[in-house]
């Protein structure tokens, strides 16, 4: 299985505070979270909006409670605004996790993303990118991606539902045109599960590419309810699509199987947003570590 000293865990705040629906978990403070994340046996996470921006601050409330940053999620507008603003941003972003010590940056392309939007049903409405706007996202990526090689970082990019690179196709495709020098890619297995992939193919089509992993679980009736009731992707968390590995319809074996024979190097992040108010996240935490200690050792 994994070697330990290539392979680490960490865990999102996005299960204690949600920063796409601030509503969930507002109550909950950043020294909770992490505290909470290292009682867990945690020893990495993302970046979520009440973590300061200090990084003098950050890194003194996490070294105290052995936590690195592993990344943090940026929002990239290659398909719908000049590349220069979000050039502009991803710097910013870039030199404040090198700051941090993170190796890579979790970049999704937000152009006509509805991920955000409250009632676009997130199955009917999903955006499709024009010949153009692919062109666009692959050349805008791989200029970013040399902005983060510029730090010895790499970009890997996160497909989401909602997105314009949701579905195994879409990503194969974005993968086809962009050079796999400067473009990697994040391995989500909700987002796949969710979008009705098969995430043992994804892996094995592009087991290279993979530099950062999400590890959430889907509950399938809570899919099933997504569907048929036509929910956004907002309304879908909401409801509690997602959960911590082990708890849902994935089997998470194979694919640490797969990740394992690849031999991935990098973090798995435990991300398992849902309502904090009703999945207490110390305790989904707890659940998710125990569970990754039993299928991988780590
Ligand atoms: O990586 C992620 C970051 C979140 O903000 C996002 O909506 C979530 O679903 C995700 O996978
Ligand atoms: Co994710």
């Amino acid at each position: 299985m994994f070697d330990k000293n290539k392979v680490s865990l960490g865990i999102a705040p996005i299960a204690w505070t949600n920063d796409d629906l601030p509503e969930l978990g507002g109550e909950n403070t950043f020294e909770q979270c992490i505290s909470e994340m290292a009682l867990a046996g945690f020893i990495g996470s993302e970046v979520g909006n009440k973590y300061p921006r200090d990084t003098n601050i950050l890194k003194r409330a996490l070294s105290l409670r052995g936590i690195s940053i592993a990344s943090a999620w940026f929002s990239s507008f290659l398909t719908t605004r000049p590349y220069e603003e979000t050039a502009e941003a991803f710097i910013g972003h870039r030199d404040f996790l090198h700051e941090m010590g993170a190796k890579v940056i979790v970049v999704a392309e937000q152009g006509h993303s509805i991920q955000g939007i409250t009632d676009a049903p997130v199955f009917e409405k999903k955006p499709f990118f024009t010949e153009r706007e692919w062109e666009q996202l692959a050349r805008g990526l791989e200029s970013l991606g040399k902005l983060a090689a510029e730090k010895r970082m790499k970009l890997v990019y996160h497909h989401h539902m909602g997105t314009g690179v949701q579905t195994a196709a879409e990503i194969n495709k974005l993968m086809d045109m962009t050079d796999p020098s400067l473009v990697y890619l994040l391995f989500d297995t909700g987002h796949l599960t969710f979008s009705g992939e098969n995430p043992e193919e994804v892996l094995l089509t592009h087991a290279g590419r993979i530099k950062h992993v999400h590890l959430k679980d889907i509950r399938r009736d809570i899919l099933q309810k997504v569907s048929k009731e036509q929910l956004s992707f907002l309304q879908a968390v909401k409801a509690g699509a997602f959960t911590v590995p082990g708890d849902g319809m994935i089997d998470f074996e194979p694919l640490f199987n797969l990740l394992s024979k690849a031999n991935y190097q990098g973090w798995l992040i435990v991300e398992a947003e849902q309502d904090p108010a009703l999945a207490n996240p110390l305790e989904y935490a707890i659940k998710a570590r125990k569970y990754i200690r039993e299928k991988t050792g780590l």
